[in-house]
């Protein structure tokens, strides 16, 4: 009886939070704007000069930005959910394939990829139902080194990590010391803490010597593919690291590495098309339905966030209307102060939980949980209810040319992208990895995507230096909606730059990204006049996207001061309705 109720509730609900305060001020703030805005346009009528129609101009552009800002954060809301009801109601949890990306081996070293490698390959989660792709758009030997090392340690990890319910998987966290699964008391734990230790700083000697030398080892047997490549021309290498032959469910997930093929002469756009090879090489070797995608910087600060993101794509409500599921950023290593806001708090906080209110967060990148039918380019299901068929996804309609269009032309590929959109993937008895090396080849050759639907209307959309935000969109314009998940602990912790410099040049290309966004025939308000984008989202969408050109008006405004002491002028009104004002 009990167990009949609880397969009735819904396995997430939405949490909104009260914000009477701040929307208190916030609508004070707004009112004086207008208040400002409608004096200056009356007194421009009878007192017009240049500064003060600069001025207008600039706190038109400051109104309608609070404006969207304010309707972004009116209704902030999260997700709660129930791992409980989830084990009762979905017995046979499905795969999920986790994609981590690297593209420079000495700006993002491989020992924290590696650290973010073994986090993943210890979650809380059956591992025969995971498989961990690694995309290494640096085609390094010292990467590929350090993750067969990293896969050998896995071994001890892993058992260890799960036997004595280790909260932070990353190792290099882990022995930091400031970790809250510090003790246990099961019997043991110290004796193996102290030998997993010394297996770790075993793993980074390795490592470290590895990268001192030009070559990590000698360049034979499974390390011969790298002799030869350079980082912007080479072939396709795909290594099976590690397999979880057995299938067994407390073991290590398989572990693969891919470095897509390079050519000078081809455009690779950059992360998204990474992405784009990670998900049809997983599709052709794991096809799970769901998968998770992380930066190389990011690693598992919740081993149990697998569980968490699937109460929501799982329930009865998400299946039907939730693209994807994004976890907050969040950063260790602050500097003292965080005095280049590095750390990011206020955006996640405020802006994120209000965009989540909405028809959805944003998608940032990393830390979040796909749906692999989406990915493909499915519509939601409300929309097949509603009669309103895609043109893609309904198997059998499409021709095996259409499907070749959108797909490319590998056979086994286009066989997987159709299972995958009839959701055919969810059992599967046979845990060992079958590597067809010529197909394997095909979908992540440089030439594979032309004449097809990749970057457009399938995968990671092309176009754009923030491609996060830009497919996030295309998600929402198609009718998805998106959810934010925040477990406790947080679920990822990464690293931030450390220095102003750095997060100068990470602002430069968000926000030229973004901007890029509202410029490009994917601008959010287009997607509210011709798809279905929400109004309220598309302002957010707008508030975010036009980031980088609210620097004109914020540089125009500060100037105006010196410019009227400089040229004897005012900005200021100095008549009102007729009255003369004179204060010299
Ligand atoms: O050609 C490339 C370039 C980058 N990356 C990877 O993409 C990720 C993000 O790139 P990074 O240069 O570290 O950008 P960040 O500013 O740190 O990343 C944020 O901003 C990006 C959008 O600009 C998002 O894609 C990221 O997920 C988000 O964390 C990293 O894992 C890289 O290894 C590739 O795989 N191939
Ligand atoms: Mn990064």
């Amino acid at each position: 009886m009990a167990t009949t109720k609880i397969t009735l509730l819904p396995l997430y609900e939405k949490i909104w939070e009260k914000h009477k305060f701040s929307r208190f001020m916030d609508s004070i703030t707004l009112l004086l704007l207008l208040m400002l805005l409608s004096y200056r346009l009356c007194s421009l009528y009878n007192f017009f000069t240049l500064p003060s129609f600069l001025a207008l101009l600039c706190e038109s552009w400051f109104t309608f930005t609070f404006l969207t800002t304010i309707s972004t954060k009116w209704t902030p809301s999260h997700t709660r959910t129930y791992l409980n009801r989830l084990f009762l109601r979905v017995p046979h949890l499905p795969p999920v394939d986790l994609f981590v990306t690297t593209a420079d081996p000495v700006l993002e070293p491989p020992i924290i990829t590696v650290n973010t490698v073994l986090s993943l390959l210890a979650l809380d989660y059956p591992s025969n139902k995971l498989s961990c792709y690694v995309s290494d758009d640096g085609c390094s030997p010292h990467t590929f080194y350090a993750l067969v090392e990293a896969s050998k340690f896995a071994k001890l990890w892993v058992p260890f990590c799960k036997k004595f319910n280790v909260q932070v998987r990353a190792p290099f966290r882990y022995f930091s010391g400031d970790s809250k699964a510090y003790n246990s008391d099961i019997p043991g734990f110290k004796q193996q803490r102290l030998k997993m230790k010394e297996e770790y700083e075993l793993l980074c000697q390795k490592i470290q010597n590895a990268d001192k030398k030009s070559i990590p080892c000698e360049l034979v047997d499974e390390f011969a593919d790298f002799s030869e490549t350079q980082q912007r021309n080479h072939p396709t290498i795909v290594k099976v690291i590690w397999e979880n032959k057995e299938g067994v469910s407390n073991g290590v997930p398989h572990l693969i590495y891919i470095s897509r093929e390079k050519r000078p002469e081809h455009p690779h756009h950059y992360k998204a098309g990474a992405m784009n090879v990670l998900t049809r090489v997983s599709g052709l070797l794991t096809n799970a339905p769901f998968m998770l995608n992380v930066d190389c910087d990011m690693y598992v600060n919740n081993p149990e966030v697998v569980l968490h993101a699937l109460c929501i794509l799982l329930d009865s409500n998400g299946e039907k209307e939730v693209a994807f599921v994004q976890c907050p950023q969040r950063f260790y290593d602050a500097v003292k102060d965080d005095a280049f806001g590095n750390q990011q708090v206020a955006l996640p906080l405020y802006i994120g939980s209000g965009f989540a209110g909405l028809q959805g967060i944003i998608y940032a990148g990393t830390n979040c949980f796909h749906r692999r039918k989406v990915i493909y380019g499915k519509s939601p299901d409300l929309d097949i209810q509603n009669g309103n068929k895609d043109h893609v996804f309904i198997n059998g309609i499409l021709s095996e040319k259409e499907k070749t269009k959108t797909f490319g032309n590998s056979k086994g590929f286009v066989k997987s992208a159709a299972s995958a959109l009839e959701q055919k993937t969810f059992v599967s008895n046979d845990n060992s990895i079958h590597l067809d090396h010529e197909e394997v080849n095909k979908v992540s050759s440089c030439e594979y995507e032309y004449n097809t639907a990749w970057g457009k209307q399938v995968g990671w959309i092309y176009g754009s230096t923030s491609e996060d935000v830009l497919t996030g969109l295309r998600f929402h314009t198609k009718g998805w909606r998106s959810e934010f998940c925040t477990t406790d602990p947080i679920a990822f912790r990464g690293c931030s730059p450390q220095d102003s410099i750095g997060q100068m040049a990470q602002h430069k290309r968000w926000s030229s990204g973004l901007l890029e966004i509202f410029l490009s025939k994917h601008c959010p308000i287009f997607g509210t006049l011709f798809g279905k984008l929400q109004l309220r989202e598309c302002l957010a969408y707008i508030w975010i996207t036009t980031w980088a050109l609210r620097s004109v008006p914020e540089i125009c405004y500060a100037l105006l001061p010196a410019y009227c002491i400089i040229t004897n002028s005012t900005f200021l009104p100095n008549q009102v309705y007729g009255y003369q004002l004179h204060w010299y």
